[in-house]
């Protein structure tokens, strides 16, 4: 055992747990001037004001279109039934809190149609007191890393993401597979120059990894135990899907780093905009708590898409995450199709503000800050949440591994340390080993050696078993040596023998008057029967056993 007490092999073991291969020191890759450890003190401070933010009235309702057409391939047709699988729709607007209702945001009429007609955008940006919020949706596509149709459809629906949390669905199977398989083939840019092009697709492969890794945590974190019925994390369903694979967790930490450095990149001009402070003042505090504990080297966006060499690859990035963005119209199942919305939206906000503002330049600076939607913000913010509740749960898992790990390590170690039924079988097997050579070299042996092994048994285990009654120690007399003992033993043997024998003979004799006498009256009586004819009646030499009843 070393110095902690633990012997060399556990340790071993304990040295390739999943958790242990990931180095928490070490920073998380290029572009990243922070490490594991350095975001898991962040994400601790900033962790309550992120969750009261999403659950404000202006960061939790989310807008997008559950009927837009898969794009990518025919027969798309399919329903996830899964209960699970549905998203509860705002429709009843009466029963939302008095400042939601039309009449007192911004002097609409009292007619639920309006609202209804106008969508939900509309609402919302009277929220935000309109043009002195969030402008309008932005018309210059270029920019943009998603589709903007998504929100302007007549057929969206305006939905209330904290009474729909993303938690497992039990959606799967091949149809998941086909649009993970989808998303992650779109990791393909044409460019010469070989490093730009490394860079691009470790990040877009890691974008996508950790979103799907974060989807996997969430629904391992929030999972239906079909026995109990009850919601909670799954250990097990986490490991395989996420903690086994240090990579998957690492890219979960840089998409946090990602969007962290967005949040922070666009802080100063969310106080310029006054930002939704005449609803609720405590919005714009909180956001500012949050991105004040963000630093500028979380990420470092300037490695990418440097020169205008790299503007078509930036070109194709763009296009290529949009597709990733559209793709999620294929989703079967809403529940998943909402988030996957939500998370791929944030995400290409997030690119749009890394890439593509410049804070130096104000011509970028109108092109991509004044024309954020608040979909947009709420898509970020709600990604940003979905990472940082991601780390949070992983930090509860790897709690919830070391106590199994621990526990399992204590049962292993007692398992082989304590006097446990492999130790009494080393035991026995010594104590048979002895007997046998015992049986070899003299008797008296077997009893020496047994007695020691009682012994050793009694004064190793005397802590263990205190609350056991051994049986008092035989002390032998072992001032003879062996080999007298032998002889001694062989001579004593050989005199019992004797007087055994001498003993048969004497009774033999004794015996002899008694036996002639049986034996004479025996065949008398054999005479006897034979003179009255009885021998002929009863067969003497039949077996009695043979005797039958017949009844
Ligand atoms: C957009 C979207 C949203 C979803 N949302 C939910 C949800 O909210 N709740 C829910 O219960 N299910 C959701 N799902 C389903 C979920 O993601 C899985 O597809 C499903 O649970 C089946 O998992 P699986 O083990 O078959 O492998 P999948 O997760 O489908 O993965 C397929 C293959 O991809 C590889 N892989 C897995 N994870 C990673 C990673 N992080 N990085 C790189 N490669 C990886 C593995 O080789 C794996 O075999 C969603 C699916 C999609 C496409």
């Amino acid at each position: 055992q070393d110095a902690n007490g633990t012997s060399p092999s556990i340790q071993g073991i304990a040295d390739s747990t999943p958790f242990c291969k990931m180095d928490k020191d070490e920073k998380l890759g290029p572009g990243c001037d922070v490490t594991i450890q350095e975001i898991n003190e962040i994400n601790k401070k900033i962790r309550k004001d992120v969750l009261g933010l999403v659950n404000t009235d202006f960061f939790k309702y989310f807008k997008f279109d559950p009927y837009k057409q898969c794009t990518f391939w025919e027969n798309n047709d399919g329903l996830c039934f899964s209960r699970s699988c549905a998203i509860d729709v705002v429709e009843d607007w009466d029963k939302l809190p008095e400042y939601w209702q039309p009449e007192v945001l911004g002097g609409v009429e009292n007619d639920q149609n309006i609202v209804a007609e106008d969508n939900e955008a509309n609402f919302l940006n009277q929220l935000c007191e309109g043009t002195n919020g969030i402008n309008e949706l932005q018309k210059d596509r270029d920019l943009n890393y998603f589709d903007i149709n998504d929100f302007t459809s007549k057929d969206a629906v305006l939905v209330d993401l904290s009474k729909n949390p993303e938690r497992f669905t039990g959606y799967g199977g091949q149809q998941a597979g086909q649009i993970w398989t989808s998303i992650y083939g779109e990791n393909c840019f044409s460019t010469e120059n070989e490093e730009e092009r490394c860079l691009a697709k470790d990040a877009f492969y890691r974008i996508v990894s950790g979103l799907h890794a974060s989807i996997g945590t969430h629904l391992s974190n929030d999972h239906l135990d079909t026995e109990t019925g009850e919601w909670g994390p799954d250990l097990d369903l986490f490991m395989a899907r996420v903690g086994n694979f240090p990579e998957r967790v690492s890219n979960i930490y840089f998409n946090y780093a990602i969007v962290a450095k967005a949040l922070w990149k666009i802080n100063p001009y969310m106080k310029e905009l006054n930002f939704c402070s005449s609803y609720n003042n405590d919005v714009k505090s909180k956001f500012v708590n949050i991105v004040s504990r963000l630093e500028s080297k979380i990420f470092d966006e300037d490695l990418m898409f440097k020169d205008d060499v790299t503007s078509t690859l930036k070109d194709d990035f763009r296009n290529r995450f949009k597709n990733v963005t559209k793709i999620m119209d294929c989703v079967h199942c809403d529940r998943c199709k909402l988030w996957g919305k939500v998370q791929t939206t944030g995400y290409a906000t997030s690119l749009k503000i890394l890439f593509d503002l410049d804070e130096a330049d104000e011509e970028t600076k109108q092109k991509v800050v004044d024309g954020l939607t608040k979909y947009e913000l709420i898509a970020l913010l709600n990604t940003f949440d979905r990472l940082s509740k991601s780390i949070e749960s992983i930090n509860n898992f790897e709690k919830m591994y070391n106590d199994r790990f621990d526990s399992e390590n204590n049962k292993l170690e007692s398992f082989f340390n304590k006097n446990n039924f492999f130790k009494l079988l080393q035991k026995a097997t010594e104590s048979i080993r002895n007997t046998i050579n015992s049986s070899i070299n003299g008797t008296n042996n077997v009893v020496v050696s047994e007695e020691k092994e009682n012994d050793d048994l009694i004064e190793n285990d005397a802590t263990n078993f205190n609350d056991l009654k051994m049986p008092k120690k035989k002390k032998l007399n072992n001032s003879r040596n062996s080999n007298e003992d032998v002889w001694s033993n062989a001579w004593n043997a050989e005199l019992h023998n004797v007087a055994e024998a001498l003993r048969f003979i004497w009774r033999s004799y004794l015996d002899l008057p008694k036996n002639l006498w049986n034996l004479i009256l025996s065949n008398s009586i054999k005479l006897w029967n034979a003179f009255v004819g009885v021998s002929n009646y009863i067969k003497e030499d039949e077996d009695a056993n043979m005797y039958k009843l017949n009844i």
